[in-house]
C-alpha cells in the first residue's frame, strides 16, 4: 500500500465536550483505529464559564474511557490567557483564541489535520445570521468544508449531514456530553437568539429550511469562488511590481468589477478584508466626475493602516499595531516598527508564492524560495511592509538566543555596512528579515507549516 502522508498520520478533533464535537471525536476514533493512524482531542478552556473546569475534567475522562476501550485517541487541552478587551466581542475574542490554541496543539501533536464538528444545521444557521447582517457574498458562502490556515488543513467532514444524522449516532453508540446551558441560553449572543427564538417557527413553516439554506450557502461559494477568480484576473491587469495600484489601468472596469478588484487588492496588500465602508469610498472618491484619477497625496485609514494614493498609485501602508499587553519586547518592536514608518520610507509587498521580487524603492530583488525547514511561513508575507532601518530594532539571532540590537547583531555576525542596504521586513510589528543577518529566528515556521527563505539581493549581485 503507498505510504499515506505523514500529515494524516495523527488527525486533530477540535472536541468542546459538547453533542456534535463528542460524536465526530468517536467516530474518527473508530475510524482511526481501523487505519491505524491516532486521534488527538484538541479542548480550550476559555477562562470565561464557571463550568468550564467541569468540561476540561468531562473530556479528561471522556477520552480515558475511549482509550479503555482501544481507540487509539489522545487529549489534550488549553487555557486561554486574558480576557477580551473592554468594548469587543466576546464571542470573536473567544473564537481567535481557540483557534489560535487549537493551531499551536495540534502542530505541537504533529497533526496537518483538524476537524471541527459542525454540520448543516450550523451552516444554515450561519448563512442566517450573515444575511441579517448584511454581509456580502463572502459571509453568505458560510463556511467553507475545508480551508488551509496556520499551515494545518481545517476540515468539516460532517458541513453536509443534517442535525439528525449526529443525534442518531449519540444514541446508536450511548454516547453522554456536556451542554453549555448557560451559555447556549444568553440571549445576547445573536446565535442563540436564532437558535431558541427563530428557528424553531423556521422549521415548522418549512421542514426543508435546514437543507435549502445550506444549499444556498453552498452555491454562494461557487459562485463567490468565480468572482474572486474575475476579481483577481482584472487585478492582475492593473497592479504594478510591489502590489501597488495603477488606477488608470483599473479606471476603465466596470463599476462592479472595480469594486471586486479594489477589495481583493485590499485583501492581498492589507492581509484581511475590506471594510465594506472603505470600499465603497475609495470606489466613490478615487475618480473624479470625468472618470479620471483625482490628484494624489490623499489617503484614507483604514484598519491596520491605510491607503494612500500618490499620482496614479494606490498604495498600502501597514502600521504597527499598538502592543496589546505588557510584553516589552512587543512594545519595544513595535515602536520601532513605528519609528521606521515615521523614517517616511515603507513600501508595502503581497507575496503569495515562491519568486523573486523588485519592490518598487529599493535597488535590489527579494528572492523567496519554498523550503522544508528554517523557512518563515508563507502566510505571513502577505502583506509584508518595507522599512529602512530606524534604530531601535531588535533581532534574534537562533532559537532560544536573546533577542539583541541590530547594530549589534550586525557587528557580531561581521556584516560589513555595504551588505547592510536594502529593505527591513516586517509584518505589522514583527521583524522578520533583515538584509545580510537573515530570518529573525522569532518568525521561524513550526515543522510541516508551508514556508520560505528570503535573501535580499542588492542590484550589483542580483544578476
Ligand atoms: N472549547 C472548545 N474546544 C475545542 N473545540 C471547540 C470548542 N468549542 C468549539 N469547538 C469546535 O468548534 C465546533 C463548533 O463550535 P460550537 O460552538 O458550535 O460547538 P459547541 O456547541 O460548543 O459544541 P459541539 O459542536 O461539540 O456540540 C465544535 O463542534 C468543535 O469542533
Amino acid at each position: 500500500m503507498a505510504e499515506r502522508p505523514s500529515a494524516v498520520r495523527c488527525v486533530a478533533v477540535a472536541y468542546s465536550g459538547g453533542r456534535d464535537s463528542t460524536a465526530l471525536a468517536h467516530a474518527a476514533a473508530r475510524v482511526a483505529a481501523r487505519e491505524g493512524w491516532r486521534v488527538v482531542a484538541l479542548h480550550v478552556h476559555h477562562g470565561l464559564s464557571a463550568a468550564a473546569d467541569a468540561w476540561v475534567r468531562h473530556g479528561a475522562e471522556q477520552v480515558a474511557a475511549w482509550q479503555a476501550e482501544g481507540l487509539p485517541i489522545d487529549w489534550c487541552w488549553r487555557r486561554l490567557a486574558g480576557r477580551p478587551p473592554r468594548g469587543d466581542s466576546v464571542e470573536a475574542w473567544a473564537r481567535a483564541g481557540r483557534y489560535a490554541a487549537l493551531a499551536t496543539m495540534a502542530r505541537e501533536a504533529g497533526a496537518g489535520v483538524v476537524l471541527l464538528a459542525h454540520h448543516r444545521r450550523d451552516q444554515a444557521e450561519t448563512l442566517l445570521l450573515q444575511a441579517l447582517r448584511g454581509a456580502g457574498p463572502a459571509g453568505l458562502a458560510a463556511m467553507p468544508r475545508c480551508a488551509e490556515r496556520d499551515g494545518l488543513v481545517w476540515l468539516r467532514p460532517w458541513l453536509h449531514r443534517p442535525r439528525a444524522a449526529l443525534e442518531a449516532y449519540l444514541q446508536r453508540h450511548g454516547l453522554r456530553w456536556v451542554d453549555d446551558e448557560a451559555g447556549n441560553a444568553d440571549a445576547r449572543f445573536a446565535r442563540n437568539r436564532l437558535r431558541h427564538q427563530v428557528w424553531p417557527a423556521l422549521e415548522a413553516a418549512f421542514p426543508q429550511a435546514e437543507a435549502s439554506l445550506a444549499d444556498a450557502a453552498a452555491r454562494v461559494a461557487q459562485a463567490r469562488a468565480a468572482l474572486d477568480d474575475l476579481a483577481r484576473e482584472d487585478l492582475g491587469c492593473c497592479q504594478v511590481p510591489g502590489g501597488g495600484l495603477r488606477l488608470s489601468a483599473w479606471a476603465p472596469l466596470a463599476p462592479a468589477r472595480r469594486v471586486a478588484a479594489l477589495r481583493q487588492w485590499f485583501r492581498q496588500a492589507a492581509g484581511r478584508p475590506a471594510p465594506a465602508s472603505l470600499l465603497q469610498r475609495l470606489a466613490r472618491e478615487l475618480l473624479d466626475d470625468a472618470g479620471r484619477p483625482g490628484p494624489g497625496g490623499r489617503e484614507w485609514p483604514a484598519p491596520g493602516g491605510r491607503c494612500r494614493q500618490a499620482r496614479d498609485l494606490l498604495h498600502w501602508e501597514a502600521m504597527a499595531p499598538a502592543a496589546s499587553g505588557p510584553a516589552p519586547a512587543r512594545a519595544r518592536r513595535a515602536s520601532a516598527a513605528s519609528a521606521s514608518a515615521a523614517s517616511g520610507r515603507c513600501e508595502t509587498l503581497g507575496i503569495r508564492r515562491a519568486g523573486r521580487y523588485r519592490p518598487a524603492g529599493w535597488s535590489g530583488t527579494l528572492l523567496v524560495r519554498r523550503v522544508s525547514g528554517g523557512g518563515v511561513p508563507l502566510a505571513r508575507l502577505a502583506a509584508l511592509a518595507l522599512r529602512a532601518r530606524a534604530g531601535g530594532e531588535t533581532f534574534q539571532a537562533g532559537p532560544g538566543r536573546p533577542p539583541r540590537a541590530l547594530k549589534k547583531q550586525y557587528q557580531a555576525a561581521g556584516v560589513a555596512a555595504a551588505a547592510r542596504h536594502g529593505p527591513l521586513l516586517w509584518a505589522g510589528a514583527d521583524l522578520l528579515f533583515v538584509p545580510g543577518l537573515g530570518l529573525d529566528a522569532r518568525a521561524l515556521a513550526a515543522p510541516g507549516e508551508p514556508q520560505v527563505a528570503l535573501d535580499w539581493l542588492p542590484d550589483e549581485a542580483a544578476g
